[in-house]
């Protein structure tokens, strides 16, 4: 069963070492990367590995945009070895259903961008409810919802 778990000490090297698959890099941050900034904007995000039951299968960040305000969803991959069983959607549920406790303050307005190539990434985010906003910046398209 697919669950979320904060990283912390006990497996922030399992992040680590999720691959994606070579054409894949483009469209997201490795959570290498994501996990750096993660340490940046400490006080405004959670960084969550995605697990089938007890196992890394991905990862993803949310954070707390306190300017508009709403939730944003960072860096979500799964790896490419689990990717195509329903992971992806399920955790993505999940991230919607930690929002709605509203962990860093009062929104239900969630936000992501994406690029405009990434056919697997935008049938996802569109069939769970997410509308482009109209704003896009280079290769990126904006989508948001209310959880
Ligand atoms: C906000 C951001 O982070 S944008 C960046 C998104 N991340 C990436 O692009 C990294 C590389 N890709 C991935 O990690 C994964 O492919 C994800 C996260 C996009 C999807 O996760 P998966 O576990 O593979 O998806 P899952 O199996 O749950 O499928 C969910 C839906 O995605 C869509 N989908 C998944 N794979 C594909 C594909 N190859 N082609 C088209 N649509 C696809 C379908 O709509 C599918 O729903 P359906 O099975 O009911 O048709």
């Amino acid at each position: 069963m697919v669950n979320l778990r904060k990283i912390t000490e006990e497996n922030f090297i399992d992040a680590f070492n999720l691959k994606l698959g070579k054409s894949q890099e483009r469209f997201v941050s490795h959570p290498i990367r994501s996990l750096a900034q993660a340490y940046v904007y400490r006080d405004q995000c959670q960084p969550f590995g995605i697990y089938n039951d007890d196992e890394m299968v991905g990862y993803v960040m949310v954070i707390y945009d306190y300017d508009v305000p709403e939730y944003d969803i960072w860096h979500m991959m799964i790896d490419e070895k689990y990717q195509a069983h329903g992971y992806g959607k399920a955790a993505l549920e999940q991230i919607l259903f930690y929002i709605r406790t509203k962990p860093f303050g009062d929104s239900n307005r969630v936000t992501l961008t994406c690029n405009r190539d990434n056919d697997a990434a935008l049938a996802l985010y569109r069939n769970m409810g997410f509308k482009e906003t109209g704003a896009e910046d280079e290769d990126e398209i904006e989508l948001s919802m209310m959880a």
